[in-house]
């Protein structure tokens, strides 16, 4: 039996992808970062006291996290903040409860982070996912939950769903985790560390660790309230036992979304520009400026707002994505235009993200005529032309804006469920549309 569709989004169903032979000219304000939505929404529940988080983002996944922390007794209340894509949260630490089951969606942050929380709990913690989500490596993460002393039955499946048996307190101390599955495994126990009743000492064994940026932004959120993280080594990471400060955090744009939206200025030869764009950020996007140049881009800066315009031609990248995975879709859809083949090596493990993302792109660019090849670690794009056809978003809301991108300048590219989107970004079309009226 196929999995059934993931649509939570306010666009539902099949989306045309609309094609222009004009260059776009464009400036957008994008939504807030997931990957900093939900670490904010996790340390302000175990803080000192309530916080706001400013203009954060409202999604499938942010609902996701506000609801599992309300399951657990955590207060979150909407509160006006006067941004366009939604309110401000005003989170209210409590002593967490458990006695409740807690649906993850897709959220590989919600699994990942909740699952050490979950063990402050003073009672079960039941966690599912979305039927399309179940198959998200869990196993290193319960390996070290259960080191650290923490009761999960799992019916000997290492995977979701699973039940926390918690206790209302984990004792810590030193731990191995392999998390070369992925880094989320680490930054949820950074992220419950603090309140462990002796801290944590967390040592990562694997042979590699991806998405080490995301990694940093873990530590800069905690560091950010008060909190001390010592890396007396590569992967390995020593937090102390404390309170975080509750604080007004205000969420960056997530510069993952935006990179369909500057890749489009590419593909059409013409400028983007984000409005809010961080002078520093830990987001793996922050990269895009850099590797969009060396795709042939002119980039530049303004009190704030970044801007990409298309160079004479896209040059194809050989590039170690290790660091930016979830980069990976969006510059797929731009390698498909590049003057040059392009390579995308480190990247092995998102073939366990929403979908096998390698293969889906791969296949995805080969059903339009395109010419691909998956590497083990990786893929190869070769520039050929393309036909229209159906994109098939595999549930996953990166391939449906590659789709989109792809769409542009292919004639006839049909999105098969564009719904995927509300993952991250329920205004893609949005947006994306207003991009196309400049
Ligand atoms: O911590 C985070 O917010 C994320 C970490 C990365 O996960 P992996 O290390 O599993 O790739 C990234 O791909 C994901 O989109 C968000
Ligand atoms: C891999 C991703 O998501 P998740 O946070 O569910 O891991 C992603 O957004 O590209």
């Amino acid at each position: 039996m196929s999995a059934k569709r993931y649509s939570p989004s306010r666009v539902q169903g099949a989306y045309p992808a609309p094609t222009t032979d004009a260059p776009v000219r464009a400036e957008l304000t994008i939504p807030g970062s997931k990957s900093l939505t939900n670490r904010e929404l996790i340390i302000a529940a175990i803080a000192d006291g309530p916080g706001r988080l400013i203009a954060p983002l409202h999604s499938d996944d942010s609902q996701r996290m506000i609801e599992a922390l309300r399951a657990l007794g955590v207060g979150v209340e909407e509160v006006d903040g006067g941004h366009e894509f939604g309110p401000d949260l005003v989170v209210t630490p409590a002593k967490l409860h458990g006695g409740v089951t807690i649906d993850c969606g897709q959220a590989g942050t919600v699994m990942r982070f909740i699952s050490p929380l979950a063990g402050l709990a003073e009672n079960d913690v039941h966690l599912t996912a979305h039927e399309t989500a179940l198959h998200r490596p869990m196993g290193g993460l319960i390996s070290a939950l259960r080191d650290l002393g923490v009761d999960i039955d799992d019916e000997g499946t290492w995977a979701l769903p699973f039940t926390i048996r918690g206790h209302g307190r984990i004792r810590g101390g030193r731990v191995e985790i392999d998390a070369s599955a992925s880094s989320q495994f680490v930054s949820g126990l950074l992220l419950a560390a603090p309140r462990f009743d002796v801290g944590l000492h967390l040592v990562h064994t694997g042979e590699r660790l991806p998405s080490l940026p995301h990694i940093d932004m873990t530590i800069e959120a905690l560091s950010r309230r008060g909190i001390r993280i010592e890396r007396p080594a590569v992967g390995e990471w020593l937090v102390e036992a404390g309170v975080p400060r509750a604080k007004e955090i205000a969420i960056e744009p997530d510069l993952s979304n935006a990179a369909p939206f500057l890749a489009a200025a590419l593909v059409t030869g013409g400028a983007v520009s984000i409005t809010g764009w961080p002078a520093h950020s830990t987001q793996p996007g922050a990269l895009l400026p850099e590797i969009l140049q060396s795709a042939g881009a002119h980039v530049s800066r303004h009190g704030g707002t970044l801007t990409v315009r298309a160079g004479t031609s896209i040059r194809g990248l050989d590039i170690d994505l290790s660091a930016a995975s979830e980069l990976t879709p969006t510059l797929v859809g731009l390698a498909a235009f590049a003057e040059s083949p392009t390579t995308i090596r480190g990247i092995g493990h998102i073939r366990l993200h929403e979908t096998d993302r390698i293969a889906a792109l791969v296949g995805n660019l080969r059903a339009l005529g395109g010419t691909a090849e998956e590497l083990p670690d990786g893929l190869r794009i070769v520039p050929s032309p393309l036909r229209g056809g159906t994109w098939p978003a595999h549930h996953d809301h990166r391939m449906a804006t590659t789709g989109a991108l792809i769409g542009l300048r292919v004639p006839g590219v049909e999105i098969d469920d564009i719904g995927t989107t509300a993952k991250t970004l329920p205004e893609f079309t949005m947006l994306w549309e207003r991009m196309l009226r400049g």
